[in-house]
């Protein structure tokens, strides 16, 4: 079943390829793709030099056409392109160029930035290797009660080992303390620009907490990943329980204190909050450390009453037992924060069958002129927010080999 691809209906591009006073028409071959009332047309640019793809939208519900614009610039003229809509805010272009390498590219679109017509929009190379994740890998998740000393074990851990874990830096509405830098432990933020840019999709997950508002930005993550580190989450219980039910397959740690009356005094000898902020975290206190023990979401509760035993119970966990610190590299031999480009061949067509993209190409180079199947798994976009595609699953299935050949 072949989607969303092929000529623009006539009647469409003769509206659509009108020269227009200060630009370019699209060019080429198009693809037409239909968002809610709108269509957007893509299709390659007069700006060789620079450009190689651009859009214009057609909005049925007010005949509005808008002025072609350039979704990207690349270094090679487009000749060759295949749109396709993979939900609401994401258009995946499978790209060719008609160059000796005969490459192409998929790149994503954030139709946000189409709907606001700005000029530049951002596209970005969306197919690399995801792997299948170990435990050795996965996120690590760390909640407890406010003072129990998650961020006092979490700074221990990123100072012993400072290449292999990076902290998901979360957003808040909470004013910074005192010691406290912006975009190091906390991107401190308005509220209602917190609240647009969860709209937008583009948390994880957020909860209110002690009156505030905090959320890990899907982005938070990604920049971990992107530098081959492994991410450390301080949240609270209620964005553990929506980490555990998102696509970030993690490890879920919950620190306890050895009794309440030490976790008063640590809040209190820590200096950071008024009286009343005091009391409303010892009274959150309770309902977490109730939760945190019984919802069988931790896999391992920790207990913080020595901090050197927890700190070396914490590195069991880990897997780092006996390690000593300050490792020179990444752990991850797979880390691999560039993104691949796959060669496809322009001979080729695309199609969508469930959650899965099907590129089948046929290429002079293999030998008796075979084909070759590529397909990119979607189902592995949740999560992702829009722009930043990450983990979009791509592999090659020679048809004759009757199997996987390789995974890109
Ligand atoms: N759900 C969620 N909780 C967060 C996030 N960042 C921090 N928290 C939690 O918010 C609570 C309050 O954090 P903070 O204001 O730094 O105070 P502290 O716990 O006393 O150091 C803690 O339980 C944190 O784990 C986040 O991004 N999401
Ligand atoms: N095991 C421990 N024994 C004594 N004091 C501790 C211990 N762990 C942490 N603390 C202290 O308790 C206070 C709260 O720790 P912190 O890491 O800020 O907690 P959280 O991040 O969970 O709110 C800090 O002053 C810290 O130095």
């Amino acid at each position: 079943m072949c989607i969303d691809q092929g000529e623009a209906p006539a009647f469409f591009l003769d509206d659509l390829d009108r020269e227009f006073s200060n630009g370019f028409a699209l060019k080429g071959s198009q693809t037409t793709t239909v968002i809610g009332d709108k269509t957007y047309v893509i299709g390659g640019t007069d700006d060789e030099s620079a450009s190689t793809i651009g859009v214009q939208i057609f909005n049925r519900s007010t005949s509005e056409v808008t002025i072609p614009t350039v979704l990207g610039t690349k270094p090679k003229q487009c000749k060759d392109h295949a749109a396709l809509l993979l939900n609401e805010d994401r258009i995946l272009i499978v790209k060719g160029d008609s160059t000796p390498e005969d490459c192409a590219w998929l790149l994503e679109v954030d139709t946000k930035f189409v709907k606001q017509q700005q000029n530049n929009f951002e596209t970005e190379v969306v197919a690399w290797s995801k792997g299948v994740r170990g435990d050795a890998e996965k996120p690590i998740v760390i909640s407890g009660p406010s003072g129990v000393g998650k961020g006092t074990l979490i700074a221990k851990l990123m100072k012993e080992f400072p290449f292999m874990f990076g902290f998901s830096v979360s957003h808040t509405t909470r004013s910074p303390r005192e010691k406290e830098k912006d975009g190091v432990h906390y991107h401190f933020t308005d509220r209602s620009v917190m609240e647009n840019e969860i709209k937008d999709g583009k948390f994880l997950e957020f909860a209110s907490v002690h009156g505030n508002l905090y959320g890990t930005s899907v982005e938070a993550v990604e920049v971990v990943a992107d530098a081959g580190k492994r991410c450390i989450l301080d949240i609270d219980v209620q964005g553990a329980r929506s980490v555990s039910e998102s696509s970030l397959e993690a490890i879920f740690i919950f620190i306890c204190p050895p009794s309440f009356e030490v976790l008063e005094k640590r809040l209190r000898d820590r200096g950071t909050e008024t009286e009343e902020q005091i009391q409303k975290r010892l009274r959150n206190a309770r309902a977490e450390l109730q939760q945190g023990q019984s919802s069988g979401l931790f896999e391992h509760i920790l207990v913080n009453d020595d901090l050197e035993t927890c700190y070396e119970s914490l590195k069991k966990v880990l897997g780092l037992d006996g390690i000593a610190g300050t490792t020179p590299k990444p752990k991850f031999e797979n880390a691999n924060p560039v993104p691949k480009f796959v060669d496809l061949p322009v001979d080729r067509s695309v199609s969508k069958i469930d959650k899965k993209i099907c590129i089948n190409c046929r290429s002079a180079e293999l030998e008796n002129a075979s084909e070759q199947l590529f397909v990119l798994d979607l189902s592995s976009l949740k999560g992702g927010a829009p722009g930043r595609t990450r983990g979009l699953n791509m592999y090659a299935i020679d048809p004759f080999a009757n199997g996987i050949k390789y995974e890109i």
